[in-house]
């Protein structure tokens, strides 16, 4: 059961000083307002005080250590946590304004707003062509399905490398391709925002520098979230930080955010003592 709560406590997290044009602490040009107060799989209460907007045109990365809530935090942007048995949460994320955890709103079209791509590269076992069209089909996508499905490739950086071969599987794709393949597929129903869960985690370094370039080329036309392992990753793509931590005091492990600030600001100049520490590499 997924409850929204309102404002308990104010945010805690140390913020950057020069966020433009604030407003009750939130950005003016905030897509996403994610405010997670306390978020429990059944008992464990696996995140809590993390306010984090996710702004206009911008990259925002999630960086901490093991298990301090990125990917959680990152899964309550578009309701991906609801599949989850146990899942909690006490707080809000506002998409344009709009409460997406208000019970008249219908997860699946969150997701045609706010689309995903995980981990692992994971093609479905059909053609390439497929691959891209079945979202649309999925979302009845109306309009001429072979020019948008040319589109999403094209914006994913992957329509000359497949161009020739649209009828051949998914799967055969290298595993950098196969990233950009879901990518096109994540794309292809235009949404607003593009979360990527540690999109390059399971690619060598040359495919992994290829979809850094791919977000910033993105970014002109999507805001984009990822959660990243890899420091310098956030360094060289993200405009916007949130760090976050685990906390141990209570004999738990509770994840929060420490910081949230402009990237090169935090990298420059952290705020806080555990924001220094990580990013001098004391702990990851
Ligand atoms: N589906 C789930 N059910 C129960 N607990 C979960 C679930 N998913 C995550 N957790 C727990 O919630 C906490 C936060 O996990 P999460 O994966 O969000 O952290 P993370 O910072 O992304 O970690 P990592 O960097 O290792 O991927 C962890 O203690 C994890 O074990």
């Amino acid at each position: 059961m997924v409850q929204a709560s309102p404002d308990k406590k104010p945010h805690q997290a140390k913020q950057g000083k020069k966020l433009n044009g604030k407003s009750n602490g939130v950005p003016a040009n905030t897509v996403i307002d994610c405010k997670i107060d306390n978020l429990y799989y059944g008992k464990f209460r696996a995140v809590r005080d993390s306010h984090i907007p996710v702004q206009q045109g911008q990259i925002t990365a999630f960086i901490g250590p093991s298990g301090c809530g990125k990917s959680t935090a990152l899964r309550c942007l578009n309701r991906m946590n609801d599949l989850v048995r146990g899942f909690r949460f006490e707080g809000h994320v506002h998409f344009r304004g709009r409460d997406i955890y208000h019970r008249s709103v219908d997860p699946v079209a969150v997701r045609r707003y706010i689309g995903m791509v995980f981990q692992q590269p994971n093609p479905f076992a059909m053609s390439i062509y497929n691959n891209v069209a079945f979202g649309l089909r999925l979302n009845r996508v109306k309009g001429d399905v072979p020019e948008r499905v040319e589109k999403a490739l094209r914006g994913a950086a992957l329509w000359d490398e497949v161009k020739d071969k649209l009828k051949n599987s998914g799967l055969s794709l290298s595993g950098g391709q196969q990233q950009r393949l879901c990518i096109a597929r994540a794309i292809a129903t235009e949404p607003e925002v593009l979360l990527m869960d540690e999109p390059c985690s399971a690619l060598d370094p040359i495919a992994t520098r290829r979809i850094e370039e791919l977000m910033t080329e993105l970014k002109k036309q999507y805001t984009i979230a990822v959660v990243t392992h890899n420091l310098q990753q956030a360094q060289r793509v993200a405009d916007m930080t949130a760090f976050m931590y685990v906390d141990t005091s209570e004999g738990a492990r509770t994840g929060y955010l420490v910081e949230y600030n402009k990237t090169e600001a935090m990298f420059a100049d952290p705020q806080e003592e555990y924001t220094k520490q990580y990013i001098r590499g004391e702990f990851s």
